[in-house]
């Protein structure tokens, strides 16, 4: 018998969080109106072990319903294999909806073997607002095969259950969403604002039949979910990595979002600039490559002012060759950046292989718990990144199996990323200046924040080159954190 309140099941419901199969942020629907969550159960592929585990449940739950049916078909295209693996168990036959229908040969829309009046019971991932398998009870139907039940995995509770059970169908589901906000937030990784927002975008999102709202057509919902609304403190506890969550945290107590980029090439100077704007910055960043003749001490000074003065390091190497190169350059040679940073840059470029590569030199010797911000966009001119690189990069943050080292995005625009628990750094930000003469284009602190959706922004010579560099890096610290505020508050 299953127990939808066990430990299995809500290890399941973790599993899904944490490879991202269930999301949180700011996800245009189907519907029109954008929800504060996403699942996307097609990611389960990858994974052998949670296939098996949903696969298991949902034979368990047919034999529980003891139904009466002939075949078992799949909602197409995410319930497929889901459907196959069910079918295998329970030695069934299955039938294939085709969603084109061929215009040549059998011109079938369902393939597989079957008589008139014989039932199909209908496998989906989700439901909304039940239209898919309204689509596909309709083409089983015009088949005259009969359809009385479909079993679900995930049902987001805006009203699809209702809206099949108008046609005929019962639908039986695995889990409710309030169940998985429950488990998430029992867990640790929401807390209950989270659990509320989402709650209350359900209840004034509830889908009739025809497709409309029940409220009315004119439906408004803020979706508190957005990133760029939500405090870095509820934020934290919806990040993956302990890295993202000390630094979500950080800035939270220490009321700060600068990271200084601290371009200098005369080591002393670059501790003396780190001794002096410490107090104001979340993030101190590095380009260990332009400074002449590093002292044995240099870093280990570093790492103690970081101590003192509540901030963390970042090597901004951008890595972007094979992975076992980036592993010796992560570990190995003058810098030794795994030993003392918090946070390195990566190109996406080379692909997986870039992280893996981070982790492999991570394993090398005893370093830091160090995380990476991979780079989507870039602040210059001409730059070539285009919106499929961009994309394929947010997915390799958030969807790779390796996102357990990322902690963020550098990037140039909200619209780059919808997770909560990934950070956003942008640099590109100075106050009296758009350009330099080498490509390099700004924004002002307040703009990068409220409209470009930057939760850190990274300044190197508005504070270097300004006669008090210390004064500056209040002026900027201000101008960020105000601007966050702000935007919390829209
Ligand atoms: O797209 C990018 C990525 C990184 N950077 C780095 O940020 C600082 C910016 O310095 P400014 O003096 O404020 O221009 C610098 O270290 C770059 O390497 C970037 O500018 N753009």
């Amino acid at each position: 018998m299953l127990d939808k309140q066990s430990t299995e099941m809500k290890n399941l419901v973790v599993k899904l969080y944490e490879i991202n199969a269930f999301k949180f942020g700011d996800f245009k629907m189907k519907v029109g109106i954008n929800s504060p969550v996403y699942f996307d159960l097609r990611v389960i592929v990858s994974y052998p072990e949670v296939m098996e585990t949903i696969g298991n449940f949902v034979v368990e739950y047919m034999k529980d319903l003891n139904l009466e049916y002939q075949h078992l078909c799949g909602v197409p295209y995410t319930a497929l294999p889901i459907a196959t693996l069910a079918a295998v168990k329970v030695n069934k036959s299955m039938l294939v909806r085709r969603k084109e229908v061929k215009t040549y040969g059998t011109k079938k829309a369902i393939e597989g073997k079957y008589s008139v009046g014989d039932n199909c019971l209908i496998i989906e991932d989700i439901i909304t607002s039940g239209s898919s398998i309204l689509e596909t009870v309709d083409s089983l139907r015009n088949e005259g095969i009969t359809v009385t039940d479909a079993i679900v995995i995930v049902d987001r509770e805006q009203g699809g259950k209702a809206n099949i059970a108008e046609r005929g169908v019962r639908v039986h589901t695995l889990f409710t969403l309030s169940f998985m906000l429950n488990v998430l937030k029992e867990a640790g990784h929401i807390q209950e604002e989270t659990v509320q927002s989402v709650n209350k975008y359900i209840q004034a999102v509830q889908i009739k039949s025809d497709g409309s709202f029940a409220n009315g057509n004119n439906v408004q919902v803020v979706n508190k979910l957005d990133r760029a609304t939500m405090l870095f403190e509820e934020r934290a506890s919806m990040a993956k990595s302990k890295k993202a969550k000390q630094l979500f945290n950080l800035m939270a107590q220490k009321k700060t979002n600068l990271c200084l980029a601290c371009d200098t090439t005369d080591p002393q100077e670059i501790l003396d600039l780190a001794e002096k704007c410490g107090p104001y910055i979340c993030l101190f960043k590095t380009h260990m490559d332009i400074v002449d003749s590093i002292p044995s001490n240099f870093t280990s000074d570093l790492s103690a002012i970081a101590k003192r003065h509540n901030f963390l390091i970042m090597e901004d190497r951008k890595f972007s060759d094979i992975g076992n190169t980036v592993a010796l350059q992560l570990s190995k040679g003058p810098f030794k950046i795994s030993k003392w940073a918090d946070f390195v840059t990566a190109h996406s470029l080379p692909g997986q292989g870039v992280l893996k590569g981070i982790k492999a030199g991570l394993a090398e010797e005893n370093p830091k718990d160090l995380n990476v911000f991979l780079l989507a966009e870039m602040s210059c001119q001409g730059c070539l990144i285009d919106e499929k690189y961009k994309e394929n990069t947010i997915k390799m943050a958030t969807e790779s199996t390796d996102i357990d080292v990322i902690t963020g995005v550098v990037c140039q625009n909200k619209e780059c990323f919808a997770f909560p628990g990934l950070i956003q750094l942008t640099p590109g930000v100075k106050i009296n200046e758009n350009k330099d003469d080498l490509g390099q284009q700004y924004n002002t602190p307040e703009y990068v924040v409220k409209s470009k959706g930057a939760d850190i922004g990274v300044v190197g010579r508005g504070i270097l080159t300004a006669k008090s560099p210390e004064k500056a890096a209040v002026e900027y610290r201000d101008a960020l954190w105000s601007a966050y505020l702000e935007r919390t508050q829209q």
